[in-house]
């Protein structure tokens, strides 16, 4: 139970000759498992899905039967202290059922209208808040929380609203570990060595995967298998690795600019926001990486579709296949048939999506667009995990042969700086001079 590659709608394209690339492929492994390479301070998420917090999980556990009542946890957080959780979340929830804890997300913008409707929502319920920030000093959040803190210290008064503020942040240092300090709040923490974007695994996802209801334990064990199942130095049995290898190619030998991740489930489309911040964060820099961009079929083929068949020639797809959909309806017999859908009648929604996967395939790869294809056995919580740590892995290494830093993320403060700078932040005074 994992993940099947396909890369025959590659192989049309592209030689990928392992042997060539075995002997990198094994320094570049001894390198993320030693430590070794560029931005090496950040490789804790490495051992993760064995060495997680344990004592810290079920700190939170207890806090989630402390505050079984919850009608909604608030998750303030951007970025890595946003994305995977709310991935988790439509990855495995049911769409239109309200969970006993509903989750809702704010700091991940800085929209007023958003936050002031979440704050007129919030009156009458009995809340409690998540804010994430590893940092601390991140704008979009530090708002969002400055306004919710006030809002639950008016509602429940000061001494009650402290038993309802959960601060996920740094261990000993940052804006929000000294506020978390000082006022008492329960702290969990992200480790110095694990950056955002590498976090889910960490309290940043346990803590609202838990207060949801979710199986963490499962979403554990399918990360430990994913781990297993890459940490062979041999490509030939490494499947992250194989992927790494082959989007690297096809960047560099085959002058592809964009990878889209497609999907044809629309509990998809949160996992691939985080992804594109895993690789678009981690390799974008120095002139250097894919752009990441993704799709949800057949949606998408009504709009996006006509450019990926005949626009630039710039582009390849790795698409997500789930095997198998946990419910199915199918589609029913029409007396009149004038829309012409008796020949599929009887027939499931999943058989259909199916062909629509397999016709779209063959026509992007006559259309010059190669396709990786990556096949899951079913959207639960298991597979997320796995998931998360199979593109994690597989991004270091493919970061790592663009001989990049896939830690860092320089490029972001730009927009920060210049924001601050009209702001009329003290000390950016000359930024936009
Ligand atoms: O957890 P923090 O420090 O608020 O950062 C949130 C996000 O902002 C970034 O630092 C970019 O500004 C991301 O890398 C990170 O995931």
């Amino acid at each position: 139970m994992g993940l099947e590659l396909d890369l025959t709608n590659v192989e049309k394209f592209l030689k990928i000759d392992y042997k060539k690339y075995d002997k990198k492929i094994k320094e570049i492994h001894q390198m993320i498992h030693n430590k070794t390479g560029l931005g090496n301070d950040y490789l804790g998420w490495i051992d993760l899905p064995y060495h997680y917090d344990k004592e810290e999980l079920k700190r939170i556990e207890s806090l989630k039967e402390k505050n079984k009542d919850l009608e909604v946890l608030v998750v303030i957080g951007i970025g890595g202290s946003y994305l995977g959780s709310k991935a988790g979340l439509e990855f495995v929830k049911k769409p239109f059922t309200k969970e006993k804890t509903e989750i809702i997300f704010a700091g991940h913008q800085l929209s007023g209208e958003y936050l002031y409707h979440l704050v007129e929502y919030l009156k009458d319920k009995n809340y409690a808040i998540n804010v994430i920030s590893k940092s601390g000093t991140t704008t979009e959040p530090a708002v969002a929380f400055r306004i919710l803190k006030k809002e639950i210290e008016e509602k429940y008064g000061k001494a009650e609203a402290k038993n309802r503020i959960f601060v996920t942040t740094d261990k000993k240092r940052g804006a929000l570990f000294t506020q978390a300090t000082n006022e008492g709040y329960e702290k969990f923490i992200i480790p110095d060595s694990v950056g955002g974007r590498y976090s889910v695994l960490t309290a940043v996802g346990l803590l609202p995967f838990v207060f949801a209801g979710l199986d963490v334990k499962s979403m554990l064990e399918g990360a430990q298998k994913a781990f297993d199942d890459a940490n062979s130095d041999d490509i030939k049995n490494n499947l992250a690795y194989q992927y790494a290898l082959t989007r690297y190619l096809l960047n560099q030998e085959n002058n592809k600019k964009i990878e889209m991740l497609i999907n044809y489930e629309p509990k998809l489309n949160f996992f691939s926001e985080w992804w594109k911040q895993l690789f678009g964060e981690s390799e974008g820099k120095e002139n250097k990486g894919l752009f990441v961009a993704s799709a949800s079929f057949t949606t998408d083929l009504h709009s996006l579709g006509q450019y990926i068949q005949e626009g630039q020639r710039t582009l390849f797809e790795t698409v997500l296949k789930v095997k198998n959909n946990d419910k199915d309806l199918s589609i029913p017999k029409d007396k009149d048939d004038l829309d012409e859908l008796n020949y599929i009648s009887n027939k499931s929604l999943s058989y259909v999506n199916n062909k629509a996967l397999l016709g779209t395939m063959i026509a992007h790869v006559s259309g010059n667009v190669p396709n990786i294809l990556l096949t899951i056995d079913k959207l639960d919580t298991y597979h997320f995990g796995y998931l998360v740590y199979f593109f994690e892995i597989a991004c270091a290494m493919s970061a790592y042969l663009l001989e990049i830093n896939p830690f860092n993320q320089p490029g972001v403060e730009a927009y920060k700086k210049n924001m601050f700078a009209l702001l009329g932040k003290k000390g950016y005074e000359n930024i936009l001079k």
